[in-house]
């Protein structure tokens, strides 16, 4: 697992390893990181423009020191300070190394910014953002939302220092104006905002620079290939198509007859042996035609999954029914709405994406659109369930108060039926004995990976996505274990 740690867990271990080390130690092997992290995004060093947003914390002393650094191996280096404070010894060492400050008269240009300083962002070749880091509140200030605002009028690239400034650190919200990067470099550990959206788009890639924090627990985790290998339901010689696991699906309505054959498509490309599909004739005649492998009518399974394309067919007495039996049960879609707060629902696993999530807590999409995070905790606190929020970044939140989330999704997979895939993939990953946590997990984790496969940098279809499961689920079972994860 990736692992990411608030804001309070961050500033715990560096005071402890402080305590341990000279003075300056942690700020030299972040700056040291930091700058051969802006080299390679550079390509080269020697003679590139660099301009450092330079705010008045330590954020600010990092990128100052990664400027000297810069400016000894030929980088042109230049400083903005846009607070009276700063970090005094880390602009000494960047003007001891040929760095200079720029915008230091007082006249300002329309922007707000001091005269010069435009024209030395709109030249660069990066922009260092160093305004403020962990200890930043979400927004920017005038000047420095002025210096932002140039450097995407000129397409200049932006390299955040450890977190895009502006952005709220442990909630990944962005209620306010703050900076898009090309590229995050941060330190010890990941933070919540370079995992969970709309904060973890903003940061782009993030390169992860270890200073040697010794971490607790982590708040939040990422799914890793090798997470979804050591998690994934492999047969074993004496298995048979039972052992395997059944799934029940009760999916597709007159109305959406697609959506039963789709998730029919996604949960036989999971580890389950048999699919029994429950619903209307005329929708199993549709299933069975395009999966003559499956069984239509009630009988034993192990995982149910139901609310794929329902739409009014929806029995409510019925998903009930089964919500109160021991079999875990995932709801899809109009599912969702067979959920009630009272009953005791650690077996379940709801798969809606914000606007579903928003009906059932009764708010408005936008608000569960900016707050991710929170509103997939509530959720699975108050009505006892594992809920896995669909997005661009996929929020998994358990009962239990774990978080996980997937983040390796591409934005083609924002089609119709790519969710009915994944409701039959977690499905089946039930079926085959995951927990809800780990059954969302590794779902999200291959679903988003088939799609990577299906798409290849272009539009995909759902069914794409399901004929793409099985070789994704191949070609991950059969990598080597990379050191380190
Ligand atoms: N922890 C670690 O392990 C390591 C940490 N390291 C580095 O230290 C960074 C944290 O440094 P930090 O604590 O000095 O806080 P930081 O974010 O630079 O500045 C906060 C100050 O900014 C201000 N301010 C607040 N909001 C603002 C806003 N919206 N817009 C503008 N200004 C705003 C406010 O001051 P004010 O101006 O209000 O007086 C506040 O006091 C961390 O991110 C990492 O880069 C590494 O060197 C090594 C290992
Ligand atoms: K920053």
């Amino acid at each position: 697992m990736r692992r990411a740690h608030t804001v309070d867990q961050v500033r715990t271990a560096e005071a402890d390893l402080m305590a341990r080390l000279p003075e300056g130690t942690l700020m030299q092997r972040a700056a040291t990181g930091l700058a051969v992290a802006i080299s390679n995004f550079l390509g080269h060093t020697y003679g590139a423009r660099v301009v450092l947003l330079i705010g008045s914390g330590d954020n600010g002393g990092d990128a100052l020191y990664a400027g000297e650094k810069l400016a000894r191996r030929g980088a042109q280096v230049t400083a903005v300070l846009l607070s009276e404070h700063y970090h005094q010894a880390a602009l000494a060492a960047l003007l001891a190394a040929g760095g200079r400050v720029a915008g230091s008269g007082a006249a300002t240009d329309a922007a707000g910014l001091a005269s010069g300083v435009a024209g030395e962002i709109a030249r660069a070749d990066v922009v260092v953002d160093g305004i403020v880091g962990i200890g930043g509140r979400p927004g920017l200030r005038a000047e420095a939302a002025a210096a932002v605002r140039v450097a995407g009028e000129h397409r200049v690239p932006i390299v955040a220092v450890d977190v895009p400034s502006g952005v709220d650190v442990d909630s990944g919200e962005t209620p306010e104006e703050h900076v898009s990067a090309a590229l995050t470099v941060t330190f010890g550990t990941h933070k919540i905002c370079h995992l969970v959206d709309p904060a973890a788009t903003a940061c782009g890639p993030v390169h992860l620079v270890d200073i040697g924090l010794d971490l607790p627990h982590a708040a939040i985790e990422s799914i890793q290939s090798a997470d979804v290998r050591a998690l994934y339901p492999v047969p074993r010689g004496e298995s048979d198509k039972y052992s395997r696991g059944v799934l029940g699906l009760m999916a597709g309505s007159a109305q959406y007859p697609g959506a039963a054959v789709i998730a029919t498509s996604g949960a036989l490309a999971g580890p389950i042996g048999m699919v029994r599909y429950v619903g209307p004739d005329s929708v199993a005649e549709a299933v069975r035609a395009a999966h003559p492998e499956i069984v239509a009518g009630e009988g034993r399974v192990q995982a149910w999954a139901v609310g794929s394309g329902l739409g009014d067919d929806l029995d409510l007495a019925k998903v009930r029914e089964l919500l109160d039996e021991e079999e875990p049960v995932l709801l899809d879609a109009d599912g969702i709405k067979a959920l009630d707060d009272s009953g005791d629902h650690d077996s379940v696993l709801i798969t809606p994406h914000a606007g579903e999530l928003a009906r059932l807590l009764e708010v408005d999409r936008a608000v569960v659109e900016a707050q991710r995070l929170k509103h997939a905790r509530l959720t699975a606190e108050r009505f006892d369930v594992t809920v896995l929020l669909k997005g661009s970044t996929t929020v998994i939140a358990a009962p239990s108060g774990e978080v996980r989330v997937n983040t390796n999704a591409t934005a083609w997979l924002a089609t119709a039926g790519a969710g009915d895939v994944l409701a039959g993939l977690c499905g089946s990953l039930l079926a085959a004995g995951l927990n809800p946590l780990d059954a969302a997990s590794v779902g999200a984790y291959l679903h988003a990976a088939a799609a990577n496969l299906a798409s290849a940098g272009g539009p995909l279809t759902a069914m794409q996505v399901a004929a793409k499961l099985p070789d994704a689920t191949r070609g991950l079972l059969a990598e080597p274990d990379p050191a380190g994860e």
